[in-house]
């Protein structure tokens, strides 16, 4: 995407929002040891202590720059096993390496092997685990511990992101919809606390609501930075697309696009940075709708909304994107001047989180059918 936008907006001169000049951390690379073995006592046959593992815990209201501060050398060492003596013929095993770490973060290794993720509080994950002991096998000597550098990757975990090019009108949306006292959840991001909402109902249901604004945006004026936002809307179950009636102006040198225009390359750009988004649960908020002359442009383009495919075919290759986003639906509304049209979206918005909540269930409930059935098939009594 930044090539096409490029082509379609030209150079386009670096806009920081705020919160990226605060230099918020998502990353965080880190170096982990587990303990080496301790040495076998071969006079008695005796087995040195495995070693250390280094293993990190799941905790709320962490960030990742907690975790630096707490740490600066950002090295993580466990300790050693202890060799096998006369009096302890079964060495002491070496003290496992705990830490916290935030919710949310996913753990891979230089050489791109994934560890694993901590979604939930208190979820644990080995990083590195410690040597053996030595014994008779391996010639009494203990192992040592694995070891390499680790690139901690905090990704946002929302029921629902917000998606769309700057001036949409997200933050506005966001604030109306969790307004009142928008209580902000108790999410690991200090510094882009203020773009995370909670949605209340009056049931007490609660969907989460992030404000992903350096996503677009990042993507279409540098290199890296839209991307760098882009993985969080991996993790939401519902992507809610906003795009602003009037189309899209970066500034008075670039052109002018059009508010379907808009809409298609915010999908190439989430396809250009990986094509599985576009399977994502969608929805769409044209917003804006007060605005001067909008009821009469949102009715023009209201069919062409409905088939966007045939839309997009109009454009070249390279602007258009391969694959399909199918909007859950389509809701025109004004942010900023009617309420009533945000409460709508609101209700909506919990009517469709439901439903994913519904297939999902249903799906895990196909998966287990599956389990049994095919485990039946391989042990079960032949049915005749
Ligand atoms: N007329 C009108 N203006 C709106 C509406 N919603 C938002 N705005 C205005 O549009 C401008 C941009 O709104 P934001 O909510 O900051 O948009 P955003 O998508 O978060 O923009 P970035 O922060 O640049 O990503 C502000 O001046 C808002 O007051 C609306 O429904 N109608």
């Amino acid at each position: 995407m930044v090539h096409i936008s490029s082509k379609i907006f030209g150079k386009i001169k670096q806009a920081t929002r705020k919160y990226l000049r605060q230099g918020f951390r998502d990353n965080l690379r880190i170096y982990v040891q587990g303990g080496p073995g301790g040495n076998g006592y071969p006079k008695f046959g005796g087995v040195g202590g495995k070693g250390g593992d280094v293993i990190g815990i799941a905790k709320e209201n962490l960030t990742l720059e907690d975790v630096y501060k707490s740490n600066r050398s950002k090295r993580y060492i466990a300790k050693g096993g202890r060799h096998s003596t006369h009096n302890f013929i079964l060495g002491p095993p070496g003290e496992d390496l705990k830490f916290e770490l935030p919710v949310g973060v996913t753990l891979v290794t230089d050489a791109g092997k994934n560890l694993g993720d901590l979604n939930n509080p208190d979820d644990q994950l080995v990083l590195a685990k410690g040597g053996t002991g030595g014994h008779s096998k391996n010639g009494y000597l203990g192992t040592k511990g694995q070891a390499y550098p680790v690139t901690l990757d905090l990704k946002l975990i929302a029921d629902i992101g917000l998606v769309g090019f700057p001036n949409a009108g997200k933050s506005t949306i966001l604030k109306g919809i969790s307004h009142a006292k928008p209580k902000i959840a108790n999410y690991p991001f200090t510094t882009v606390k203020p773009n995370i909402g909670i949605l209340l109902y009056d049931d007490n249901r609660q969907i989460s609501m992030a404000d992903l604004p350096g996503l677009i945006e990042g993507a279409h004026a540098n290199k890296g930075m839209g991307h760098k936002f882009l993985k969080h809307v991996e993790r939401t179950k519902l992507m809610l697309m906003v795009a602003d009636i009037n189309g899209f102006q970066l500034g008075p040198q670039y052109p002018h696009r059009s508010c379907l225009e808009n809409i298609m390359l915010l999908i190439k750009e989430l396809e250009m940075y990986n094509k599985d988004l576009l399977s994502k649960p969608a929805m769409l908020v044209i917003n804006k709708m007060d605005t001067d002359g909008a009821l009469a442009k949102f009715n023009e383009i209201e069919s062409q909304l409905k088939n966007l495919g045939g839309y997009f075919s109009n454009y070249p290759e390279e602007q258009r994107p391969e694959g399909k986003l199918k909007f859950y639906e389509i809701i025109p509304i004004s942010a900023k001047e009617n309420p009533e049209s945000v409460k709508l979206l609101k209700e909506r918005l919990r009517k469709i989180i439901d439903v994913i909540a519904d297939e999902k269930e249903k799906e895990s409930q196909t998966d287990v059918l599956e389990e049994v059935k095919s485990s039946l098939k391989e042990r079960g009594p032949v049915l005749i």
